[in-house]
C-alpha cells in the first residue's frame, strides 16, 4: 500500500517539477525520494523470499534512508539553502554501519530499529528547522511543518520503544496498538508529507504567478495592472491623509532611431537600462511602471511638484551620463503632473502628465514640463 502511495505521489511531484517554473526547486528530489521509499518498502516485502535476507534488509534500510534524505535535500533546495549532502551521506553511512553491525555481527532487532529511527529523524528535524526559519507565514507552511513534526514524533517514539522494551513492541509484523498506529501512520504519512510539500510548492507557484501578472517581463517594473493596484492604494491613502502625489510621464527620445540604427535587441536593452536608471533615482516608497512601448510612469506618493521636479532633473542627468556598457547615448523627456485632489482619477492624472510630456517633446526633448496644478488645500506634502 505505502509502495503504491509513494509511487503515485512521486509521479505527481515529478510532473509538478516538469511543469512548474524553474525557480521552484526541490520537487525532483522529493520525487526521487518517494521512488526510493517505494523501493525500500518493496524490498522489505521480499525479506522472506528466495533472496538473501541480510542483503535484502540492508538494501531496504539503505533505500529508506535515501528516500527520507532526498526529501530533506528537496526541502532545503526549495527554501534556497545548500543541499547538505554531507549530512545525507553521514546519516546514510552511520545507518548502514549500525544496521549492518546489529544484523551481521550481533543480531539485535531492537537495536537496528533504534539506530534507524534516531538517524532518520535527523532528516525530519532538519526539515522542521528549515521550515520554521524560512517558511512563509501561510497555512501551507503550518500544514507541512505539522506533518513533519508528527512524523518525527512517530519515528522517535518507535526508536525509544525499541530501546525501552526491546523488539516486540516495534516489530511491525507483530500485532499490538503501537504496531497498528505506526503502520497506519507510516502509510498515510508518506502520502501526507508529499501532499504537504506539494502544498507549499503550489503556494509558491501562486505567489510567482501573481507577481508575474503585475510586472513588465522585459524591464521587471510594474505593468499597467500592477500600477493600477498600487495607484488605488496610494489614492485611498491620499484621500485619508489629504496629501498630494505626483506623476511623472517619462518617454525615450527618438527611440525609433535607436531601434532602426542598433536593432530591436539593443532597443530592449536601452529600455531595461532606463528602467534601472529611473529606479535608482527614486525612493523605496516610489513606484515605476511601463505600460508598453517606450513610456514609463512614476508615481511619487506624498510629494509636491517642487520635489518631483528635483527627482525628474536627477533622472535626466543620470540618463545623460555616458559609459553604461556599450549602449548608445539616449535622452528622455518628462512630463510632471501633481494630483492634489482625490476626486481626480488615474486616467485624468495620466492625461495631464502626458500633456506635459507632449509639451516637453515639442520644446525640443531632453527636458521637463510641468502640468498646471489645480489649487487645493493640502497638508504635509514634501514640497
Ligand atoms: N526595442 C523595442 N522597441 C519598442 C518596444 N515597444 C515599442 N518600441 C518601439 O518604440 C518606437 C517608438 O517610436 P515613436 O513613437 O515614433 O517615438 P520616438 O521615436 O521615441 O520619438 P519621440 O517619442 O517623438 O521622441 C517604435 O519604433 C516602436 O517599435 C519594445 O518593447 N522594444
Amino acid at each position: 500500500m505505502s509502495t503504491l502511495m509513494a509511487g503515485a505521489m512521486s509521479v505527481v511531484l515529478y510532473s509538478a517539477h516538469v511543469s512548474f517554473p524553474a525557480e521552484i526547486k526541490g520537487l525532483n528530489y522529493w520525487a526521487a525520494g518517494l521512488v526510493s521509499l517505494a523501493c525500500g518498502a518493496f524490498l522489505f516485502s521480499l525479506r522472506h523470499s528466495v533472496f538473501n535476507e541480510t542483503l535484502v534488509l540492508l538494501s531496504a534500510n539503505s533505500a529508506l534512508v535515501w528516500g527520507v534524505g532526498l526529501a530533506m535535500i528537496g526541502t532545503r533546495k526549495f527554501y534556497g539553502l545548500a543541499p547538505a549532502w554531507w549530512l545525507f551521506h553521514l546519516v546514510w553511512l552511520l545507518a548502514m554501519l549500525g544496521v549492518g553491525y546489529w544484523l551481521l555481527i550481533q543480531p539485535v532487532f531492537a537495536a537496528r530499529v533504534a539506530v534507524f529511527s534516531f538517524l532518520v529523524s535527523i532528516f525530519y528535524i532538519n526539515q522542521i528547522l528549515v521550515v520554521w526559519r524560512h517558511g512563509e507565514r501561510h497555512f501551507s507552511t503550518i500544514f507541512f511543518g505539522s506533518l513533519l513534526l508528527f512524523q518525527t514524533l512517530v519515528v522517535l517514539t518507535r526508536g525509544i520503544l525499541a530501546l525501552l522494551f526491546g523488539g516486540v513492541q516495534v516489530d511491525l509484523t507483530a500485532v499490538g496498538p503501537f504496531q497498528s498506529i505506526y503502520l497506519a501512520a507510516g502509510q498515510f504519512m508518506v502520502l501526507l508529507l508529499a501532499v504537504g510539500f506539494k502544498a507549499v510548492t503550489t503556494r509558491r507557484l501562486q505567489a510567482i504567478l501573481e507577481r508575474r501578472s503585475t510586472l513588465d517581463p522585459l524591464t521587471q517594473v510594474l505593468n499597467r495592472r500592477g500600477f493600477a493596484d498600487i495607484y488605488a492604494k496610494e489614492h485611498a491613502l491620499m484621500r485619508r491623509e489629504s496629501t498630494a502625489m505626483t506623476m511623472l510621464s517619462i518617454d525615450l527620445d527618438y527611440f525609433k532611431k535607436i531601434n532602426d540604427c542598433y536593432g530591436h535587441a539593443t532597443g530592449d536593452r536601452v529600455l531595461v537600462d532606463v528602467a534601472q536608471v529611473i529606479g535608482r533615482a527614486l525612493r523605496v516608497s516610489d513606484h515605476v511602471a511601463r505600460f508598453g512601448g517606450e513610456e514609463f510612469i512614476v508615481l511619487l506618493p506624498v510629494t509636491g511638484v517642487d520635489w518631483a521636479r528635483d527627482i525628474a532633473e536627477r533622472i535626466l542627468a543620470a540618463v545623460r551620463e555616458p559609459g553604461r556598457g556599450d549602449l548608445p547615448a539616449y535622452t528622455v523627456s518628462i512630463g510632471i503632473a501633481c494630483q492634489t485632489s482625490s476626486d481626480e482619477d488615474l486616467d485624468a492624472i495620466l492625461m495631464r502628465a502626458d500633456e506635459a510630456l507632449y509639451r516637453a517633446k515639442e520644446r525640443g526633448r531632453d527636458c521637463i514640463e510641468i502640468a498646471p496644478t489645480p489649487a487645493q488645500p493640502l497638508k504635509a506634502i514634501k514640497a
